[in-house]
């Protein structure tokens, strides 16, 4: 009796605020599978009976807003996601004490020390390089255009199949390049292999582990390497410091006229307004296979100049997608059980113990030092 009462008590210590009501619409999601709605139920109600829970009841809600509703109630922990800005106002604010986000990227979350942030890592890495496999075949094989080509009605009686019509490109005699050889850089190598392409690829570390288990793996110390010799350029690292514009003037002008660069990272990551620049002077002339962008949505005058390259260069492929790598359902719902687990995790921490990190280290899914 004295333990449960004690549990009784500790349940209203720890207050969390989730920053969309979309978290708990997954559970009624018809495209999630039973399982893991079942899953997102059981854990609204574990953290129900854990801690306060407040949950906005819009989707996008201002910094502000989450500011003012994350003081005025003293918020020990935010779940959120990449559209909720979690900025130095918000971390600052001495009694939270972890953030943690329905996403693998983080960079939305402005770093404090002593504050735990945790985000979803090893449950996308599937979607996403299957996303980047799809984004290589839609412009090496010009899928959009051709499928926009036949619903438009232009396939007239004097296109009939011939030799030298709508040629695409094979795939074995291309080299590839991966900058950032992490979850899903490795993801990719692996479902790259049997194709037979060269792999270059470059990362923080050397993966000798991961040579060993694929040959056509080459690391190139330098990334302007595999801006100059592949065909095919996959960006996957993480936005840091060090990644900002990793993919800027130089290194756009190293590569090969008629290259692939594919963007699943993070926007920031390439050089925008130099990308445009030069494919509108010509100094480059590339393909781009882009899920997300700097500024992201992408914005109609930016949109209006790259339609404006590509009609003036028509064997240019632009291929745009809205941030959509990891959209398979379960995916994102595994995406939001990973980080409702953690912030239990954490609540349940900071009921007995105002959360000791130490103690919570291999619990939950802590982001890289
Ligand atoms: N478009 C989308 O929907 C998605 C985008 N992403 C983005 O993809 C990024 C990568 O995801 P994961 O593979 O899961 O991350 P990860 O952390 O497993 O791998 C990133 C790799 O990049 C390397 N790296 C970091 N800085 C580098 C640098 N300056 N030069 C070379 N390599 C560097 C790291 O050492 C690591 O091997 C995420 O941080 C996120 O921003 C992730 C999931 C979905
Ligand atoms: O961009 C998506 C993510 O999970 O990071």
């Amino acid at each position: 009796m004295t333990i449960d009462r004690s549990r009784e008590k500790m349940k209203k210590k720890c207050t969390v605020y989730l920053t969309s009501p979309v978290f708990r619409e997954m559970a009624e999601n018809e495209l999630v599978s039973i399982s893991k709605k079942e899953r997102i139920t059981e854990l609204f109600k574990l953290l129900e009976e854990s801690s306060n829970l407040i949950e906005s009841d819009v989707r996008f809600p201002s910094g502000d807003t989450m500011k003012e509703i994350a003081e005025n109630n003293r918020v020990d922990i935010i779940g959120c996601h990449l559209s909720h800005t979690i900025s130095g106002d918000i971390t600052n604010l001495p009694h939270l004490k972890a953030v943690c986000t329905a996403t693998a990227g983080y960079n939305h979350i402005e770093r404090t020390s002593g504050l735990i942030v945790t985000h979803t890592p090893s449950v996308l890495h599937d979607a996403v390089s299957d996303f980047i496999l799809s984004l290589i075949l839609s412009t090496l094989k010009n899928i959009p255009a051709l499928n926009s080509f036949v619903f438009q009605g232009k396939w007239r009686e004097d296109q009939k199949w011939d030799i030298d019509a709508f040629l695409g490109r094979s795939l074995s005699t291309l080299a590839v390049g991966i900058i950032g050889m992490g979850e899903i850089g490795q993801t990719l190598a692996h479902k790259l292999a049997p194709w037979n392409m060269k792999i270059l690829y470059n990362s923080r570390i050397r993966k000798n582990d991961l040579e060993k288990k694929l040959p056509c793996l080459c690391y190139c110390k330098e990334q302007g390497e595999i801006f100059r010799n592949a065909d095919i350029i996959s960006l996957n690292v993480p936005l840091t410091d060090k990644t900002l514009h990793l993919a800027g003037k130089d290194q756009l002008l190293m590569m090969k006229r008629g290259a692939l660069l594919i963007n699943t990272a993070r926007g920031e990551v390439v050089d925008m307004d130099a990308l445009l620049q030069l494919l509108e002077s010509g100094d480059i002339e590339i393909n781009l296979a882009f899920d997300v962008f700097d500024p992201e949505p992408l914005p109609v005058s930016m949109l209006d100049r790259f339609k404006n390259i590509v009609e003036k260069k028509p064997d240019l492929k632009f291929i745009f997608m809205p941030h959509t790598a990891s959209a398979d359902a379960d995916t994102r719902a595994e995406m939001v059980i990973m980080m409702l687990s953690d912030i239990l995790t954490i609540a349940e921490a900071v009921n007995v113990s105002n959360c000791n990190i130490g103690y919570l280290n291999d619990k939950i899914n802590l982001i890289p030092c």
